[in-house]
Order: structure tokens, then sequence, then C-alpha cells
């Protein structure tokens, strides 16, 4: 529900800003939304959260008038809790606070559980069994389609499955899970959001894809360490993280910071493609990551109508550089319209329509990653 809803069985939105606009400061002078402006209203099962946008200097002043406005909520009828979520949105081109390190706050700066300079250094989210990072060398290979269906395959098998989308300058999740609405914020956590049986998190979820397009470089780097320690991640079976494309420092930042059971590299049967994947080997390796396999996506293309099965790319490229590079081949995923049809729908093929040939294809992959990894419950 966004704010221009009416909280079904809660008071209403204006009754909402009247009481954020009784609570004063000392002065008498100044509420919270002097401060701010109501960027979202939800109201669940009696729990309303108020998400308000700030600049990065007033989120300070209201902090302080925080606490009781959400008791003020809280004794509204229909509403038996509230949580006020603070996002402060940097403008186009204004430096990032604290030397480039601090892209986005979500949350006030006393809630803040630490920035990657002051965070313990030991690896982060030791309450997930097995973290998978799905990667490629390039973009646009079907990566962040491939990240969705597996994690759907993985929860399909009755894992405990989590679903985060690394890919900070391009967030796809929000879209391919048909979820747009902002994750909830308790004790400066994000919580992740559930969608198709599956926990998911996403920059895409707290910021707008034009505002993560313009980071750059450190800034990245910044995000991605502090969005890994900011998320309060249930106990998982498996996390599947969709990684950025390419081979640079934000792949490197995710395999330092987290113990990543393996990686699965995604190629087309394009031989650009492959070169690339090998350099995406190459680097888990670096790394010490063991490589679960290779995916050959868009390996062919089936015709609706006649069945033909036509090999736009070449095919078998990718079986062919796993054997040379003595790492599994997990399997092929042909370049179906439905699947893309399911990605721009936001409803994973695999658990949308799980007869169908895509489904077949990344659940069978899901399969051999959960057997290999002895996940199976
Ligand atoms: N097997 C497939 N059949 C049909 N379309 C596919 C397939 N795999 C991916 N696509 C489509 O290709 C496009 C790119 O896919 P996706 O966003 O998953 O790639 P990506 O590698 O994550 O890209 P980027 O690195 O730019 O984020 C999307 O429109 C997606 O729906």
């Amino acid at each position: 529900m966004t704010s221009s809803d009416t909280p079904e069985n809660g008071p209403d939105s204006g009754k909402i800003l009247e009481t954020l606009r009784l609570v004063q400061d000392e002065s008498g002078t100044s509420n919270v939304l002097s401060f701010a402006s109501l960027e979202g209203i939800a109201v669940r099962d009696g729990h309303a959260q108020i998400s308000l946008v700030t600049s990065r200097d007033d989120a300070h002043r209201i902090e302080p008038l925080r606490p009781r406005a959400e008791a003020a909520l809280a004794r509204l009828p229909g509403i038996t809790r509230a949580t006020i979520v603070l996002t402060a949105h940097r403008a186009p081109g204004q430096p990032p606070a604290g030397g480039g390190h601090r892209p986005f706050r979500l949350d006030s700066p006393a809630n803040n559980p630490g920035t990657p300079e002051t965070r313990p250094t030991g690896k982060l989210l030791p309450q997930v069994r097995a973290i998978i990072a799905v990667a490629s060398g390039k973009g646009g290979v079907g990566k962040s389609t491939t990240a969705v269906n597996l994690a759907a395959g993985l929860a399909k098998l009755g894992l405990r499955t989590g679903l985060l989308d690394a890919d900070i300058y391009g967030p796809s999740l929000p879209r391919m899970l048909g979820h747009s609405a902002k994750p909830f914020v308790e004790n400066g956590k994000i919580i992740p959001i559930e969608a198709w049986g599956m926990h998911a998190m996403s920059i895409g979820f707290l910021v707008d894809e034009r505002q993560a397009m313009i980071w750059r470089g450190p800034m990245v780097m910044g995000a991605i360490s502090q969005f890994l320690g900011d998320v309060a991640w249930p106990e998982l079976d498996v996390l599947i993280i969709d990684m950025p494309p390419g081979t640079g420092d934000a792949q490197l930042t995710i395999s330092q910071k987290l113990s990543l059971r393996g990686a699965v590299i995604v190629s087309t049967p394009q031989d650009i493609a492959l070169l690339d994947a090998r350099r995406g080997v190459a680097m888990f390796e670096k790394m010490n990551v063991p490589i679960l396999g290779l995916i050959e996506n868009m390996s062919y293309f089936c015709c609706p109508n006649c069945n033909h099965r036509t090999e736009l790319f070449g095919h078998g490229g990718a079986r062919a550089q796993a054997e040379e590079s003595g790492v599994p081949f997990l399997g092929e995923v042909p370049l179906l319209a439905d699947i893309r049809a399911s990605g721009d729908a936001g409803a994973p093929i695999v658990l949308s329509s799980p007869d169908s040939e895509g489904a077949h294809a990344y659940t069978a992959v899901a399969r051999a990653i959960a057997q290999s990894l002895r996940l199976d419950r």
C-alpha cells in the first residue's frame, strides 16, 4: 500500500499526517513533517509503516521526535504498532556524505549498525548454510533471470531460500519478482521482502533505478558493504546472490565479505561471452571460491509454432568450455519467449508455469546444485 491508498480498517492518510504534525519539538515550532515529506504509508495487521524522505542534514532533527511520533500513531484506532522509516536521498550530482562511502543511509544515524569501516571484519551471514554467487563475465547474458529462477527452483525443493540482488548499477529484482513496496526497517536493520516463497533484497527496493545508475566506483563498493551488513536475513538454507556483471572490485568485495560456498557462471554460447565466462571462472578460482558449474543460457531457440530447434548462437560452447576448464556443466536453458515474458511480468517461470520447458530447465539445474552441496532437506 502506498500513500495514495487508504489503509484498510485503519485511519486514513489524512489522520496519520495530522497525528504526525501534532508531535512537536521542544520549541513547539517544528514537527516531523517540517523536515521530511511523506513517501508511503502501509498498514498491515495493525502495524503501520510510514516512510519519510528527508535530507541527510535534516535526519538528525527528526530522530528525537520519532519515538513520540510512533507512539502517537500507535494510539490511533486500527493501529497497534508504528514504525517510521527515514530515507535520505542524495540529489544527482551532490557529493556523498562522509567522503564517498555512504551513498545511501536508510535509517537514522542513531540506528546505524556501523559503517563498513567500523563493522567487525569477520565473514557476514553465519545464519545462512550456503551462499551461492550467480555471475557472468559480461552483462545481458541472462544472469539475473537465471538467479531468480534458480532461487525459485531451490525454494520449490523446500529449501529456505534468499535472493540478494547485488547488481547495484542495474537492479532487476523488483521487476522480476513483481514487487515494488519498500521493505520494513526494524532496529536499524532492513527486513527482506517476501515474494514467491523467498526472502529477497535489492537496492532497487530502496532507491529508484536512476539513482542507482549514478553511483560510481568507491560509492558502489561502500553501498555493497553497507548493504551486506544492514539486512536482517533470517536463517536460510541457501542464499543466491545475483552478482554485478564483470570481474571487478565489486565482485572482489562480495567474495571477501561473505563465505561463498560456490559460484555459478552464466554464459551464452557466443564466443565473446564465453571468453568473459573464462575470466569469471579465473576470478573465483583466484578467490578460492569453488566453481559449481557453468550454465549455457539462450542455448537454442525452439519455435513455439513448429517446434523447430534453431541454434542461433552456436551450441555446446559452454559445455566444451566447462570441460576445458575442468568445471561441471550444469545444464542449458533455451531461448524462450515465455522466459522473457515471465521475467517482465514479475512471475518467475519456475513457479508461475512449473510445467513449461523453461521451468524444467531451471529446476534441473537447481536440483543439481542442491545435490552437489547436499542441501536437500
Ligand atoms: N533463456 C531466455 N530466454 C528468453 N529471454 C531471456 C532468457 N534469459 C534472459 N532473457 C531475457 O534477456 C534479457 C536480459 O536478461 P537478464 O536481465 O537476466 O540479464 P543479465 O545478464 O542479468 O543482464 P544485466 O547484466 O544487464 O543485468 C531480459 O529481457 C530477459 O528476460
